[in-house]
């Protein structure tokens, strides 16, 4: 089994340096592969309301070989329960479909801002975490004037915000941000989805000096940036390949010549336009 290392949020709980996405992991087939991410020694589940496989995440949480203790399954907010009561309600709903009696780490998946409402909704999510229906609370896909914002209305700055992050948008700036606040970057899609990314030459290139594959080498970065990567696997030998990227060091020269594979969002998900109800 992968020992994957945690890191201390700002709210004092540990969290993994690697986690498992969970989007169109549905069904048998992926309660089953969720359930082998965990043998081989993820500890992270990722999911939120619009993956609709809270049920399947949950059933994995009760099948896996661990104690319920030692997992982190995270879920998310969408855009149609923004508000204080809403996000009160959502919460709930995500644990009965998890069937579950606490989420460890609830995120607001998007900001919506034309909405108006993701400091009330952070609002609900403090009070949720007051009555103990989640132990740590973050966001997802916020800017630095949205964290900003939620920080100086509420006190309360989020532990995590999780945001598009891979070589080709490295998020330089947000990362000095969350560094500055105390804020964890969890990177979603960090394979950039299996893009022509793991073609990239300078990947091919470390990972036979590593004697790794090129989704070990992009993984290994995220780890240095200080961000914790969630892949998305359904074949549990890619799970493994993605989970053990703890046994070599990538050089600062060659982080920084990752980063310059610089392009920018691959998906056109700029959370001041995009929005997901
Ligand atoms: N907060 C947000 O707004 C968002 C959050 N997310 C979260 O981030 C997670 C990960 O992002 P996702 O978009 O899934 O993209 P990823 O970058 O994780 O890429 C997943 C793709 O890569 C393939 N893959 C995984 N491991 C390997 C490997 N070792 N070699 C070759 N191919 C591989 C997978 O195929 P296979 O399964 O066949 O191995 C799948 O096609 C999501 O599942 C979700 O939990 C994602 C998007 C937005
Ligand atoms: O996977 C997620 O969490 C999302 O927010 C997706 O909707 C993602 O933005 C996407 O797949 C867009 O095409």
């Amino acid at each position: 089994m992968i020992a994957i290392p945690t890191v201390t949020l700002n709210d004092g709980t540990a969290f993994p340096e690697l986690g498992l996405g969970t989007y169109n992991l549905r069904g048998e087939e992926g309660i089953e592969a969720m359930v082998e991410a965990v043998g081989s020694g993820y500890r992270l589940l990722d999911t939120a309301v619009n993956y609709e496989n809270e049920h399947e995440v949950g059933e994995a949480v009760r099948r896996s070989p661990v104690d319920r203790d030692e997992l982190i399954v995270t879920s998310k907010i969408p855009g149609r329960h923004h508000g204080f009561e809403q996000a009160i309600d959502s919460i709930q709903g995500s644990l009965g479909l998890l069937g579950l009696d606490r989420i460890d780490l609830q995120l607001i998946h998007w900001p919506n801002p034309s909405v108006g409402r993701y400091v009330d909704t952070w609002r609900g999510m403090v009070e949720a975490r007051e009555r103990g229906l989640v132990r740590s609370i973050g966001v997802s896909n916020f800017t630095e004037a949205m964290l900003t914002e939620l920080i100086d209305a509420t006190g309360v700055t989020p532990a995590v915000n999780q945001v598009e992050l891979h070589p080709y948008f490295p998020q330089a700036a947000l990362r000095a941000f969350h560094a500055e606040h105390g804020i964890r970057t969890e990177s979603w899609s960090p394979l950039a989805r299996r893009s022509e990314l793991l073609t990239e030459q300078l990947l091919q290139e470390l990972a036979v000096v590593h004697d790794v594959t090129p989704t070990q080498i992009v993984l290994r970065w995220h780890v240095q940036l200080g961000s914790t990567p969630i892949p998305k696997s359904s074949d549990p030998d890619r799970q493994r390949e993605n989970a053990d990227v703890f046994g070599f060091t990538l050089s600062d020269d060659h982080v920084a010549a990752i980063s310059a594979l610089e392009r920018g969002r691959l998906w056109d998900g700029d959370p001041e336009t995009h929005e997901e109800m």
